[in-house]
């Protein structure tokens, strides 16, 4: 009741204060198209959110690179191959994290300030996609420790996406807060879970935009603090964590010659602390944004990948003599380098095709931030319009993408950059500033991963069916159909 009350009494101010900003003189921009719509306020809505990709596909054919939509009460501008740079790259003009916190306000859940977590993703870049040789050991052998311990002798998966964050959870928990931890079972379980609690967030439609833009922002923040999925979480991990912290801050001050474990915990100590004394809460938020980044998207897309695996037989010969090469070449090594994992240029080369086919369709919202923006085709747009990137048909593109664009060929990316490479034709990681800090790392992990899987079980599904991942609106999420893994005979 209480919520209700607040937010008629937000909706009354947001109506008013757009009033008078209307009011307001209005630039005369060369905009791009508007495609008309029948009803009002509704606009494109319903089309948009009931089959993005049939209706954006429509809107593409029909308007070609650039074009805007009414969605949820906002004009929405959507770009296509050519102009999508324009947006990533004009940092000035364009912002990614105001966007993205319109539809996940993650500072103002935590009572943070805004830009509070800014320096976190070049320590992840640096001290953990730059160093992977320090943590390749880690990342293999508390994999197959997961791996033996939840698929051991073979099972089949139900619901899968559990299973695999379980075990992504695993070496996440051991290089980001410290070895130590990676047998906790209660704080893996804390790294696994932390985001999918929270991913619902991220997909809410946002209904009440219907009568202002910034009311779904208030409501989530303020649905929030009743319903706060990580506060048992970040409970967990300020428990776990902060004895660890204090031995450390102790020995760092004490002991000239310590010398610290390497995870990103002891960076964060780094950063954070003075006078070796620290803020415990505000470490625990950093360590909880972390996850929350590195898990829900890493175990997805194992999983898409082991979903491909399975709907494509015909290519699992080719993966597995390779898988086998390596592992002869391993010649009594306990583990492999990271330019061992390197080597696996066909499972290098699947787990792309994966991730080309299955990211969203529509992403990377930006807000324009100056008077207006206008890109190298003349259309221009307004400040505070959002400006939504194509993926889709950005990575379905015969241009781009070569013969056959829509169909998975799991070879089509041999000789040419890895996974983890940013570039102008795949984007599944980002591109430009914000691309993913911890694309290597997740590149590696996941191809350590299937190396082991696709080595030690047979991977099909439970009927001949092949599965995709499922669509919500304009997202794509990791399929709930359940895997069948049979362990083979070599055990290796
Ligand atoms: C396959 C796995 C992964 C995928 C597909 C992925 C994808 C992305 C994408 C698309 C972004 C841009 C922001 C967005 O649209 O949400 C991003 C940002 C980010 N990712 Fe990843 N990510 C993965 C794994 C990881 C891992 C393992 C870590 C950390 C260990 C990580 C840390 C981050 C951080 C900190 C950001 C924010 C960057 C910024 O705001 O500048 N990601 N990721």
């Amino acid at each position: 009741m209480n919520l209700i009350v607040q937010l008629v009494i937000l909706g009354i101010i947001f109506i008013i204060s757009s009033k008078l900003l209307r009011g307001k003189q209005q630039l005369n921009l060369n905009e791009p198209p508007l495609i008309p719509y029948k009803y009002p306020i509704i606009g494109h809505t319903f089309d948009y959110y009931r089959d993005t990709e049939k209706f954006i596909k429509k809107c593409s054919e029909e308007y070609g690179e650039i074009f805007s939509l009414y969605v949820f009460g906002k004009v929405i501008t959507f770009v296509g191959k050519e102009l999508y740079p324009e947006v990533f790259k004009s940092h000035k003009d364009f912002d990614f994290d105001i966007a993205f916190k319109e539809k996940f306000p993650l500072e103002r859940f935590m009572n943070r300030p805004d830009k509070f977590f800014a320096p976190l993703p070049k320590i992840i870049f640096t001290f953990l996609s730059q160093s992977l040789s320090s943590y390749a050991e880690r990342v293999q052998k508390t994999l197959i420790e997961a791996i033996d311990e939840l698929i051991g002798d073979g099972k089949v998966i139900q619901n899968p996406l559990n299973t695999f964050q379980l075990i992504i959870a695993r070496p996440i928990a051991a290089c980001l807060v410290g070895e130590e931890f990676s047998d906790d079972k209660e704080l893996v379980n804390t790294v696994a879970y932390a985001t999918s609690d929270l991913v619902p967030y991220l997909s809410f439609p946002p209904f009440l935009s219907f009568i202002h833009p910034l009311l779904h922002k208030e409501f989530l923040v303020l649905y929030f603090q009743f319903y706060n999925p990580f506060k048992v979480h970040r409970d967990v991990i300020k428990r776990k964590v902060s004895p660890i912290v204090e031995r450390r801050l102790h020995s760092m001050k004490t002991n000239k010659s310590y010398v610290p474990p390497v995870d990103i915990l002891q960076k964060l100590i780094e950063l954070l602390s003075q006078d070796y004394t620290i803020d415990i809460d505000v470490l625990t938020d950093y360590v909880i944004v972390a996850i929350f980044a590195a898990v829900h998207t890493t175990s997805t897309f194992l999983l898409n990948s082991l979903h491909q695996y399975a709907n494509y037989p015909q290519f699992q010969k080719e993966l597995l003599e390779e898988q086998e090469r390596l592992l002869k070449s391993k010649n009594g090594k306990t583990y492999y380098t990271t330019e061992d994992i390197d080597k696996l240029v066909y499972l290098d080369s699947f787990f792309k095709e994966t991730l080309r086919l299955s990211t969203s369709i529509v992403y990377f919202e930006h807000m324009t931030l100056n008077s207006h923006f206008t890109f190298s085709n003349g259309y221009q747009v307004p400040k505070d319009r959002f400006v939504y990137i194509r993926v889709q048909e950005i990575h379905r593109d015969e241009e781009l993408q070569g013969q056959n664009p829509k169909e998975f060929n799991p070879f089509r990316h041999l000789g040419k950059s890895l996974a983890a490479h940013v570039e102008k034709n795949f984007i599944a990681f980002s591109f430009g500033k914000h691309a993913c800090p911890g694309r290597y790392f997740a590149a590696n992990e996941i191809k350590s991963a299937l190396h082991y899987l696709i080595l030690n079980y047979n991977i099909k599904h439970l009927d001949d069916k092949k599965v995709y991942p499922k669509i919500k609106g304009p997202f794509r999420f990791a399929s709930d159909e359940g895997l069948v893994l049979e362990r083979k005979g070599n055990n290796v």
